[in-house]
């Protein structure tokens, strides 16, 4: 599992490491984890341009330690002092004993230009809000250069502990953190800043439960449900999909098709595109009667292009089995019907839908995902899936930690791609994952799948469902 830690969790553990150990053996930590992964990103130091940006702060600190150590390697490097008065002493002391020079930042085009590396140790945890305006103006001579950029701990002006982007910020080809990773690391917009992410181990003993989590491979293993000697196709579970209509037979058809790869032994489908199901999936136990009479299922999937058919959605919100809600679905939902329900509710929004939920814009979800998801999950007293660029899984109630989808890619960007995650996310409730587990199992797969279907070029939602096999077994083999 890979975890991330609000600024506030980061500093508590930082004091208390620090009492233990000598003054500035924890900068010095940082400063050589960065350094040498700023050796690998250039290959050969020796001869190399190097800028520091370095703001007032001990990101900056970093920064200069980090420079000294890469000039004592033969880098030639410059830093250019965003408030020279309050640039951090030591750093500054090191880097002019191992040769290198300071800059105003009226002279930084030039060496900004040509250099090979660009360092922004602007600021760290320490930031607050979108960059300044002399800072925006390094930021945008750093994207405009042909350096590689590698941030300190942050790309500097992103948000740590939300992943917004409220003004100018510094994008980065590799961010270096410290300690542990930072939310905004790992939620988008964020997360585009700051380019690939390196993790340099300073000896923080961070508390027990993180603020975000990322599945990886063998946490993904642990969830997936496998069938033993003793199962068959009732006991691995039967989901339902009461999905489609006559307008948008497809999303039924994507439901089902999603449904087949999540675990379940059986998937029923109710609803009015029973025959364009049938045709496309024989193994589908078809009913045209309600959900309440199609047979027992362990957890329904509902509302995928389901139309106007509240009464539909309200017979499965009634139902004592986990319940999927999702598109058509999420409007159609009596807030107080989820919150009443006994069984666990799992809601999977995208951005826009969660809006219209929240009665806020799209823009806004988009830009804060993680109070957003949270958000929801509160007023309904159910996990809440936000969809997206970063898709993020809270647990009912919003509080405590929120799980972060890291596979995926914008090629699922296309029509349908949502209807299949309901299906499969829904199959693994039906097989007995719980809400938050069958939905954040359900988004990795779904995210590698997109990615080994797309391979860079456009796929169908179909082409998703196809590739999901094919993603488990990828995640099986570790
Ligand atoms: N603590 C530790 O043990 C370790 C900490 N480590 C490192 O320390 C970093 C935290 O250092 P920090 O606390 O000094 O804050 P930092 O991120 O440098 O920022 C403060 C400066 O930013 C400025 N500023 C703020 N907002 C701004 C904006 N929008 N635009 C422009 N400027 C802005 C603000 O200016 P002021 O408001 O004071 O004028 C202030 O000067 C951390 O990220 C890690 O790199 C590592 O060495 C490992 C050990
Ligand atoms: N920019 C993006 N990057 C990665 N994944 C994305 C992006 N945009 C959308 N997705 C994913 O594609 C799927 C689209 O789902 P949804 O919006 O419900 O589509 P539909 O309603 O057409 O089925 C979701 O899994 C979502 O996370
Ligand atoms: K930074």
């Amino acid at each position: 599992m890979r975890t991330a830690y609000c600024v506030d969790t980061v500093r508590a553990a930082e004091r208390d490491l620090m009492a233990r150990l000598p003054e500035g053996a924890l900068m010095q930590r940082a400063a050589a984890g960065l350094a040498a992964a700023c050796a690998d990103l250039v290959g050969r130091v020796y001869g190399r341009r190097v800028v520091l940006l370095v703001g007032s702060g001990d990101n900056g600190g970093d920064a200069l330690y980090a420079g000294a150590r890469l000039a004592r390697r033969g880098a030639g490097v410059t830093a250019v002092q965003l408030a020279p008065g309050r640039t951090h002493a030591g750093g500054l002391a090191a880097l002019r004993r191992a040769g290198g020079r300071t800059v105003a930042p009226e002279d930084a085009a030039g060496p900004i230009r040509r250099a090979d590396l660009v360092l922004d140790g602007i600021v760290g945890i320490g930031g607050r809000g979108g960059l300044r305006e002399d800072a925006a103006r390094l930021a945008a001579l750093a994207d405009g250069s042909r350096a590689a950029v590698v941030a300190v701990d942050l790309p500097s002006g992103v948000e740590a502990d939300t992943g917004e982007v409220r003004g100018a910020a510094v994008r980065a080809d590799l961010t270096v953190t410290f300690g542990t990773h930072k939310p905004g690391l790992l939620v988008d917009p964020a997360r585009e800043y700051a380019g690939s992410v390196r993790l340099v181990d300073i000896g923080l003993d961070l508390p027990g439960e993180p603020d975000l989590e990322a599945l990886q491979h063998a946490d993904v293993t642990r969830l997936l449900p496998v069938p033993g000697a003793e199962s068959d196709k009732y006991r691995r579970g039967v989901v339902g999909i009461a999905a489609g209509s006559a307008r948008y037979p497809g999303a039924a058809v994507l439901a089902v098709a999603g449904a087949l790869r999540g675990g379940a032994g059986a998937v029923r489908y109710v609803g009015p595109a029973g025959h364009a199901v049938l045709a496309r999936y024989p193994e589908t136990l078809v009913s045209d009667q309600g959900p309440e009479r199609a047979g027992r299922v362990q957890a329904w999937v509902v509302g995928p292009g389901a139309g106007d058919d509240a009464g539909t959605v309200a017979q499965v919100l009634a139902s004592d089995v986990p319940v999927l809600i999702d598109a058509d679905g999420l409007r159609l939902a009596d807030v107080g019907a989820v919150r009443g329900r006994t069984a666990p509710t799992l809601m999977t929004p995208h951005a826009g839908e969660a809006a219209a939920l929240l009665g806020v814009s799209r823009e806004e979800v988009e830009a804060g995902r993680l109070a957003a998801v949270r958000e929801l999950a509160g007023r309904y007293g159910a996990a809440v899936l936000l969809k997206g660029a970063t898709t993020v899984v809270a647990g009912a109630g919003g509080g405590g930690v929120v799980r972060v989808n890291p596979t995926g890619t914008a090629w699922l960007a296309t029509a349908g791609s949502g209807d299949v995650l309901s299906g499969l996310s829904g199959s693994l409730l039906a097989a007995g994952l719980s809400a938050v587990d069958a939905g954040s199992v359900g988004a990795y797969l779904h995210g590698l799948a997109g990615r080994f279907a797309a391979v860079g070029a456009p796929v169908g939602a179909h082409e998703v469902a196809e590739a999901v096999a094919g993603a488990w077994r990828d995640v099986v083999r570790g």
